[in-house]
């Protein structure tokens, strides 16, 4: 990896922002030590550095399903209120050390039921954790409910109205995510009408591992305001044109898209080629412990690998500042902070 010194610094330092990173991908093999150690359950490995195998994907993954495989073990441990509590805080401490200003955590809260917690009560732990983390940390934390590909819809529906009932407590949108190559988003148009008609925001996993067509899909019929990766959208011309027409903004995970898969390499990877085409980029860690990821590392590897530019780093900041799910009051403080830094740290934003 190339590393240049001066901007490496100011990297760090940059105000960040987060608008794509799942709890349960994000665990530290630490605190799996712990839960397993005080839930009695026996681990293959007794250190942290021994768990990471099972918690982390290596560069030969093959395929979002086999990425998605590693959910697995660590899910097992996320089976009560106080684990998810711990984990949501930890979460947030892990992006305060890197100067992220705001984040918003995703999680599926079924997936969190197989020891007899409500939903309900999955959300409010993981509220609950985010709210400590806020108040400890200053990073304003909050939380979008996922419903999973592969679930039935008698199990996603009560998932989507449980995050809408939770609105005002945190819950600022609802996601699809899962195997997208094996459940089309055409499957899901019933499943999002409930949030479309509160008007609850929407974001949807979508062309990361299928085409277009399912980028079209998602914001034509599933009410989709943002699309997590969209990395496939260079594959259709008219889907560009709606994105970006539209402003539809991106939540780009880099290094998670080269371990699905999503393309072959960064030499093909269309981040850069997006933002100068002008779509509204948002660069995201996706996934901290299973991709081994930071922002920091993302930002350094797109400005080693695709030829950013600090300044592009900081404007695609800027786009995830104006794609937050928040009211204008908390946007108006963020984008101030961001601009301060910039200013700070002799960064140009744009006007
Ligand atoms: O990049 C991704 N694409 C699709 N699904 C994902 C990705 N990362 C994680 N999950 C899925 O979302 C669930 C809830 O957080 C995880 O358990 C995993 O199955
Ligand atoms: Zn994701």
């Amino acid at each position: 990896m190339v590393k240049n010194d001066t901007s490496d610094a100011r990297l760090l330092q940059l105000p960040k922002v987060d608008l794509h990173v799942h709890l349960d991908g994000s665990v530290k093999p630490a605190t799996v030590l712990e839960l397993a150690r005080r839930q009695g359950i026996a681990l293959p490995a007794d250190t942290a550095e021994g768990l990471l195998p099972y918690m982390q994907v290596s560069d030969d993954c093959e395929s979002l399903t086999e990425y998605l495989s590693k959910f697995q073990f660590v899910l097992r441990f996320m089976q009560q209120a106080e684990a998810i509590e711990r984990i949501a805080y930890e979460l947030v401490e892990q992006a305060a050390q890197e100067n992220v200003i705001y984040i918003e955590v995703r999680f599926g809260p079924h997936l969190h039921t197989q020891e007899g917690l409500l939903v309900e009560q999955a959300i409010e732990a993981a509220l609950a954790g985010l709210a400590r983390g806020e108040a400890e940390f200053g990073v304003v934390a909050r939380l979008i409910v996922i419903s999973m590909r592969h679930e039935s819809e008698v199990v996603n529906a009560p998932v989507v109205a449980a995050a809408i009932r939770y609105r005002d407590a945190g819950v600022v949108a609802v996601d699809l995510a899962g195997d997208e190559a094996g459940f089309p988003a055409s499957l899901f148009r019933g499943l999002f009408a409930p949030a479309k008609a509160a008007d609850m925001p929407i974001t949807i996993h979508a062309g990361e591992a299928a085409g277009a067509a399912n980028i079209e899909e998602a914001i034509e019929h599933l009410g989709a305001k943002r699309l997590g990766h969209g990395v496939r959208l260079k594959e259709d011309g008219e889907v560009f044109r709606i994105v970006k027409n539209r402003g539809i903004p991106l939540e780009m995970c880099p290094i998670s898209n080269m371990q699905t898969k999503a393309v072959s390499g960064w030499g093909v990877y269309p981040l850069r080629d997006y933002l100068r085409q002008g779509l509204k980029v948002t660069i995201n860690t996706d996934n901290r412990t299973v991709s081994d990821s930071t922002l920091t590392k993302e930002y350094a590897l797109l400005m080693a690998h695709c030829g950013l530019t600090i300044e592009e780093i900081a404007r695609t900041v800027q786009f995830s500042v104006e794609a937050a799910f928040v009211d204008e009051t908390a946007r108006a403080a963020l984008m101030a902070k961001l601009e301060q830094a910039c200013r700070e740290l002799g960064i140009a934003l744009q006007a």
